[in-house]
């Protein structure tokens, strides 16, 4: 698990590993732009593009500095610096930097405002004007300078983060920012970037070490975590020996009506594909065929009409309520009937978001450790309307400490919310995945590793990462622009032996 630390907390975790570590600021510099510098070449290492590098004077300006170095060293010829003189200020390494740099052949201009600059010529532009220092939005000289910058249309990379952009909190349409193709962003990927408002300023974003130390980041205790493998790894259990069905529990999905079988379908088969020991479906009469030609590993609970079928609650494990459910009357009324009679947590999606949404009364007898799994309209029908996702993070903190709940918040980094007031973000999934009964697989994932005993925050987690973990699996390796949910249902096991081996 990383630690995703805010900009200040980043500048403590970078002072706290200068003299502990130790390693002096400059040398730490020149590990950031050594970093840097491996990850731009990698992408662009055509040494005859001309690369024209803006730096300011703190810094992020520094790196740049030292970059500019580097890039010679590498072999790029055409290396040109344009250092913004928009402040007296500078930072020491920064005037190290120059130096280093003076006694080399690198180009070196400066202008004290925009008016001066022709319209840049190089191929490349790396931004090195401001980084994670930034304590106001851009006005002035330097929002002049991102205007202009963003007109040429250049291929921009960004030192840590692009000019301009704030790696927490509120993203502001209106804020001018130096639009990146990509960042190369030291030793995190910074809050915002994990946030959809932030593609308009960052394409694309690479992370890379510069040996910050760990157990420090550690300790500042965030709230906001990034998952990785390794965390997933520690999560899955091997299974027993001598086990049988009844060791991976007994999973109940209530899901489907009649035009919305399918939901049903790809929810209790995904449940039944991530491993519960028996999975039951309680669906609609109509469709039942369909469901035992889908598959027939699957029990049915058949609801006729406005009846509630009787169940005996207490054999399962847990359930997965929602998908297809439809939102009427019998919907309401089952859903009251399982809050009534079953305590232990279970999953809520779709259609039973949508009645929580509405029929407030429902929350009283939500069980205590349930998870809640909606998209982002899902989740303003049910918190209230929100301008930005940040806005929304801070709900959903809130929310599953309030509420005792888990939260799963779908996007392309699906946020985990638990009541201790922690944000998880899963990296895996791609585009591919965007599609209809995508949301209801990962019901059916998170269902089956409750059943099998896994706590809700590990069935949380290692659900959001195996599910997206299988719809890469199957998409990247082959390029492919789209991945329907029942491949991704059916990969679940392949992926999970992935990350057991
Ligand atoms: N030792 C360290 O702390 C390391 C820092 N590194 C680099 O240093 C950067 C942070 O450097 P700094 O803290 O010097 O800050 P920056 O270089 O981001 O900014 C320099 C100064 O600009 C001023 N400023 C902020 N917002 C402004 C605005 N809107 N308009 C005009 N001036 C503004 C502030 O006084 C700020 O200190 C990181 O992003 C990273 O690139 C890396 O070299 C790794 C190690
Ligand atoms: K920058």
């Amino acid at each position: 698990m990383q630690p995703l630390l805010t900009a200040s907390q980043i500048h403590e975790a970078d002072t706290y590993t200068i003299s502990h570590e130790p390693i002096s600021s400059i040398d730490l510099m020149e590990r950031a732009a050594k970093a840097f510098e491996q990850v731009f070449t990698a992408r662009y290492g055509d040494i005859e593009k001309s690369i024209a590098i803006y730096c300011g004077t703190g810094n992020n300006g520094g790196d740049g500095l030292a970059i500019a170095r580097l890039l010679t060293d590498y072999g790029f010829e055409k290396v040109d610096v344009k250092i913004a003189r928009f402040s007296e200020k500078t930072s020491v390494d920064f005037n190290t930097n120059l130096e280093r740099l003076q006694q080399t052949g690198v180009i070196i201009k400066e202008f004290k405002s925009t008016a001066e600059l022709i319209i840049e010529p190089a191929d490349i532009i790396i931004d090195a004007l401001l980084g994670n220092g930034l304590n106001k939005p851009l006005t002035g000289e330097y929002a002049q300078l991102g205007q202009q910058i963003n007109s040429w249309g250049k291929t921009v990379v960004a030192v840590d983060v692009p000019t301009g952009f704030y790696g927490e909190g509120e993203i502001e349409e209106v804020a001018v920012v130096i639009k990146a193709d990509l960042a190369i962003t030291f030793q995190q990927p910074k809050i915002n970037f994990l946030l959809p408002e932030s593609k308009y300023a960052v394409k694309n974003w690479v992370a890379v070490g510069i040996g910050i130390n760990k157990t420090y980041t550690q300790q500042l205790n965030s709230p906001y975590q990034y998952l990785e493998e390794a965390d997933i790894k520690q999560i899955l259990e091997p299974r027993e020996r001598f086990s049988n069905k009844g060791t991976y529990g007994h999973a109940l999905i209530v899901a489907g009506h009649a035009e919305t079988m399918g939901a049903a379908l790809l929810c209790s088969s995904a449940c039944a594909q991530a491993g519960a020991g028996l999975t039951t479906a309680c669906i609609p009469q109509s469709g039942l065929v369909a469901l035992n030609s889908y598959m027939p590993e699957i029990m049915a609970i058949v609801r006729e009409g406005e009846t509630i079928p009787e169940i005996d609650w207490a054999k399962f494990s847990t359930m997965g309520i929602g998908p297809g459910l439809g939102k009427d009357d019998n919907a309401l009324a089952l859903l009251t009937e399982i809050f009534t009679n079953y305590t232990r947590p279970v999953v809520i999606d779709a259609d039973a978001l949508n009645l929580l949404a509405t029929y407030k009364q429902l929350w009283a007898c939500l069980p205590k450790g349930s998870i809640l799994t909606p998209h982002m309209k899902e989740f303003d029908r049910l918190f209230g309307e929100h301008k930005t996702w940040w806005q929304r993070l801070q709900t959903a903190q809130q929310k599953a400490k309030e509420l005792e709940i888990y939260i799963v918040l779908k996007n392309d980094y699906t946020i985990v919310a638990s009541p201790d007031e922690k944000l998880y973000f899963n990296a895996t999934s791609n585009a591919a995945m965007a599609s209809g009964g995508m949301g209801d697989v990962l019901t059916g994932v998170i269902t089956a590793l409750l059943a099998q005993q896994y706590s809700a925050l590990e069935a949380c987690l290692a659900g959001v990462y195996l599910h997206g973990k299988a719809g890469d699996d199957l998409a990247l390796p082959n390029k492919l622009t789209v991945v329907l949910p029942g491949r991704v249902a059916a990969q679940v096991a392949a992926s999970m032996a992935g990350l057991m081996a």
